[in-house]
């Protein structure tokens, strides 16, 4: 963590706490949630203790005053965190859409092309956007072909028969990479499959699960260093760590529920191993919260690197901030009412 850092309150832009992580000089938070404050027609400002932050977002306003690294990290915890979804880029769309609706079992849930900006999104997944994790593919104009790179290691489908869908991915065609069978050193049965541009996933065998895309495995260098900065600036929960000595990797689990009834981040370090190569394919994660301006306070207060200031993004409104996490893995957070009006 930084020794110390310059808090802003993001939409009015100016600095307004400067701390070191010892002493904080913080004014204390009060949060009203937006839910509470939805509706609104007017700016409320309540005077609490030294500084005050209006975030009016449409009709919508909320009000908030910070006083201490301990209540920004709660605030992160309580906040309303969900994954939304993983964004890759793949060099044939149709391909990829006809790979997973046919060998995976997902629904092309909804497309959208961007003509603009030259590309083309679609989103897929085992259940609707509004309450399931989801990949949202990019195809960029006339690119075929993406540097997946070391770094990331596998997207995790959950299924209740591994060798039934092998077959069926064999059957279409489809790149079998390990056989189904016990994971080395463990009981669960996996197998590993690839898509058409190479991303790797892993089919674990599990009862029926309500979110069937479980998993995203990305590679990390310090892994408590990795537990710290996704528990406190992301407010993730740590669900377990499993140590394989034998085969020289620690993984943790981390998320916002328990592991068989929502996506999680599978963070691997492999022993001594501190880099990684990260290529142009995968993207990031998206998730869910109630403030983009808060989430970003708080990244910065954990040390995390803010890459896209909160604000509305241009043509759709739609809020959202950008960070990296200390390995340089990039994560969207995204406004939840504003994603909900997307949907619509
Ligand atoms: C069930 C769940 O815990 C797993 O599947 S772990 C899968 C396991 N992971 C690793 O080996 C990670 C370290 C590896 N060096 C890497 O960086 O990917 C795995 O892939 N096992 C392979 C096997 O054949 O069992």
């Amino acid at each position: 963590m930084a020794a110390s850092s310059v808090v802003s309150n993001g939409r009015l832009g100016l600095p307004f706490a400067t701390f070191s992580t010892k002493a904080f000089l913080l004014p204390s938070i009060k949060m009203t949630s937006r839910s509470q404050l939805f509706g609104l027609k007017h700016s409320i400002v309540t005077h609490k203790m030294r500084r005050i932050v209006v975030q009016a977002t449409g009709d919508a306003v909320q009000s908030s005053t910070i006083t201490s690294q301990e209540e920004a990290l709660e605030w992160a915890k309580k906040d309303n965190r969900r994954l939304l979804h993983v964004v890759y880029r793949v060099g044939d769309l149709d391909k990829t859409i006809r790979f997973y609706t046919e060998c995976l079992g997902m629904k092309l849930l909804r497309k959208r092309d961007i003509p603009e900006e030259k590309y083309t999104n679609a989103f897929l997944g085992y259940g609707p956007e509004d309450s399931n994790f989801v990949v949202e593919l990019t195809y960029n104009y006339g690119v075929d072909k993406y540097d997946i790179g070391t770094g990331f290691g596998h997207f995790g489908i959950a299924v209740e028969d591994v060798a039934k869908t092998v077959d069926l991915v064999r059957a279409k065609g489809g790149k079998v990479t390990r056989e189904p069978g016990p994971v080395k050193g463990g009981k669960t049965v996996i197998a590993f499959i690839e898509d058409p541009d190479g991303y790797k996933f892993e089919i674990l065998q599990r009862d029926s699960t309500p979110e069937p895309l479980c998993q995203v495995m990305l590679r990390v260098g310090d892994l408590d260093r990795s537990i710290e900065f996704y528990k406190k600036a992301y407010g993730m929960e740590l669900l377990r760590t499993r140590d394989n000595p034998e085969y020289k990797y620690t993984i943790a689990m981390m998320g916002y529920g328990p592991e068989d009834k929502s996506a999680v981040l599978e963070l691997t370090y492999n022993y001594g191993v501190k880099e990684y190569e990260k290529g142009n394919g995968y993207g990031q994660i998206a998730i869910g919260t109630d403030d983009v301006y808060k989430t970003a306070e708080v990244i910065k207060l954990c040390g995390g690197k803010v890459t896209r200031e909160p604000g509305p993004l241009p043509g759709i409104n739609t809020k959202i901030t950008s960070c990296l996490d200390p390995d340089g893995w990039k994560s969207v957070f995204v406004d939840n009412i504003d994603f909900a009006k997307e949907l619509e």
